[in-house]
């Protein structure tokens, strides 16, 4: 079966309309107050490889219905003021979620280039995931 647009495509597209961190960036944002990191991968990657210190775990599954203030999974987080920077692995999944919450009308979201992957290859900080991250 021909789809009418593969992941590939759907990245690019994506891509083409967020705004994309490089790591050395995203780095520099760590600690800020202002900005939320948050870590779209499953639980069991969390548990496997660790995570950004202090990134806020939204399983890319529940994203919209956590971001949206009218869904009964509504997380209070989203509703702030804040800068959220989104990461996967490798940043693809991070794209589509990001264009996602950008369409939704989250004022300021972007996400990390090359994922956590490329964050660590960087040397960036990794934390285990707490217990209830
Ligand atoms: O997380 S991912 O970029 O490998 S889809």
């Amino acid at each position: 079966m021909a789809l009418k647009q593969g992941v590939k495509q759907l990245v690019e597209t994506a891509n083409a309309r967020i705004t994309t961190l490089p790591v050395a960036d995203a780095r520099a944002l760590l600690g800020d107050p202002g900005v939320v990191f948050v870590d779209i991968r499953d639980v069991r990657e969390l548990e496997r490889e660790g995570m950004v210190p202090g990134a806020f775990h939204a399983p890319r599954g529940m994203l919209e219905f956590w971001v949206d203030p009218d869904s009964p999974y509504f997380k209070p987080v989203f509703g702030e003021q804040r800068r959220f920077v989104l990461y996967c692995q490798s940043g693809w999944r991070s794209a589509l979620a990001t264009a996602t919450l950008q369409d939704m009308g989250l004022a300021d979201v972007a996400h990390v280039a090359g994922g956590f992957h490329a964050w660590k290859d960087a040397g960036g900080e990794v934390a285990p995931r707490p217990s209830r991250a």
